[in-house]
């Protein structure tokens, strides 16, 4: 029989600091009982890589949050790729990858580069700074809507819009609650923009479009996958800069490393990605009867994946809590792992590189300049301000 707790994940007091909870997981056993939700969780490396890897047993299509799909209506129609599975999610999944690949970001290496310098020059004289409100949220949202092809209007709906869609994983508890009363009216906006129209020329969104005349997805397919890149494309790197960005301000000895060798500007974001786990945790749900740890799942039950918890079990990495940019990362689970893993990983290491890369350029020092202070979600470990105080050369 598998241990049970009775610890709430999505407590404010889990969410505020997760590290006690996730150790207490780990060491409890490779599948713990949440008395709470009529669900599972599994907080080691190995059984959550295993489970992500295994579609066919743990699938999405019943939803990646607590609610069963089957059971209860989503809050918005499922997305076709993150809350389906093959075939149905094989379409719109190659289309993205094709779209997000290698040759989508050598077009747009050199101007991120050259936008992540404008911004720093523009911040660099201040001394201090909050990494968040003038970094971490300025340079995403300077250069991702004009990629996906978005206006110029309307694009503060964005965040909240992504808020509450991570928050809406979770439980119907009051960081839900109080998303609820905005939701519409972003939910309106982002709508809007996924329409064709909507789409400037040479965009991600035109290309999701121009796939659709191709006969690769339906005109409905389209105006999906683009509300994917909207919904995915914006908290997640925002609060893996703020994540990076923390993790240097508190690691000094690092951010000389990375100035003397800028080149490890990406290793040094997914490291911080496996450290922090900016995207914490998600569902699945069994398809048939499994076996975990000793503990028979029947079909049908919703298995929470702790990939925070997992990015630090000591039984996969040496001293999993520091943050050791000179360590290898890959294998880590921040962007999941198999046939969902993140579609736009490539672009939030694209957007971090050229954002570090002009900061060790100007800055020779980074240190914290006050409290940091959490923003509280479901799904994210995210900042709300990060002030720090940068010595520029
Ligand atoms: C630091 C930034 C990011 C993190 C930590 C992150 C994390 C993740 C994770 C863990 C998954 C797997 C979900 C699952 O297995 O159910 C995922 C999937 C996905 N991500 Fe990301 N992501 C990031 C940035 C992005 C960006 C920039 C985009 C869009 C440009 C994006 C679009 C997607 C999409 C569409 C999926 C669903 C893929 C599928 O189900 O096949 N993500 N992401
Ligand atoms: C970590 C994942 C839950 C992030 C995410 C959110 C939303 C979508 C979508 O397709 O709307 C895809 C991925």
């Amino acid at each position: 029989m598998a241990p049970t707790t009775d610890v709430d994940p999505f407590s404010t007091e889990v969410l505020a600091d997760p590290l006690p909870w996730q150790s207490w997981l780990r060491e409890a056993g490779p599948l713990v009982r949440l008395a709470r939700y009529d669900a599972h969780v599994m907080g080691r490396y190995d059984e959550v890589r295993a489970a992500l890897a295994d579609w066919q047993r743990f699938q999405s299509a019943a939803g990646v949050g607590v609610a069963n799909f089957l059971t209860e209506e989503p809050w918005r129609p499922p997305s076709l790729l993150l809350e389906a599975d093959p075939p149905h999610h094989d379409a719109p999944r190659a289309v993205l990858s094709r779209i997000l690949g290698p040759r989508a970001l050598r077009r747009l290496r050199q101007a991120w580069f050259a936008d992540a310098e404008a911004l720093v020059d523009e911040v660099v004289s201040e001394g201090e700074l909050d990494a968040v409100t003038d970094l971490a949220q300025v340079f995403p949202l300077r250069v991702f809507p004009d990629a996906v092809g978005l206006g110029e209007r309307g694009r503060e709906h964005l965040l909240p819009y992504g808020d509450f869609a991570f928050n809406a994983f979770g439980p119907h508890n009051d960081l839900v609650q109080r998303g609820t009363e905005g939701i519409g009216e972003h939910s309106a906006w982002v709508g809007e923009q996924c329409r064709r129209e909507s789409l400037a020329p040479g965009g991600f969104g035109a290309a999701i479009w121009a796939a659709a005349d191709r006969g690769e997805l339906t005109r409905e397919q389209a105006q999906l996958v683009v509300r994917s890149l909207l919904t995915a494309g914006v908290d997640t790197t925002v609060h893996g800069i703020g994540a990076v960005l923390h993790a240097f301000a508190t690691n000094p000895a690092q951010w000389r490393r990375l100035r003397d060798d800028p080149g490890s500007a990406r290793t040094a974001f997914d490291e911080a990605v496996r450290w922090e786990s900016p995207v914490q945790t998600f569902f699945r749900t069994t398809t048939e009867p499994v076996e975990i740890g000793g503990e028979r799942l029947p079909a049908g039950a919703k298995v929470m994946m702790s990939l925070a918890s997992a990015n630090r079990d000591p039984r996969r990495w040496h001293r999993p809590d520091e943050f050791d940019s000179s360590r290898d990362p890959s294998g880590h689970l921040g962007f999941g792992m198999g046939i969902h893993q993140c579609v736009g990983q490539h672009i939030a290491r694209l957007e971090s590189e050229a954002l570090l890369t002009a900061l060790a350029r100007r800055v020779t020092d980074i240190e914290l300049a006050g409290e940091p202070v959490r923003h509280l979600n479901n799904t994210l470990r995210a900042w709300e301000s990060l002030p720090i105080r940068i010595t520029s050369r």
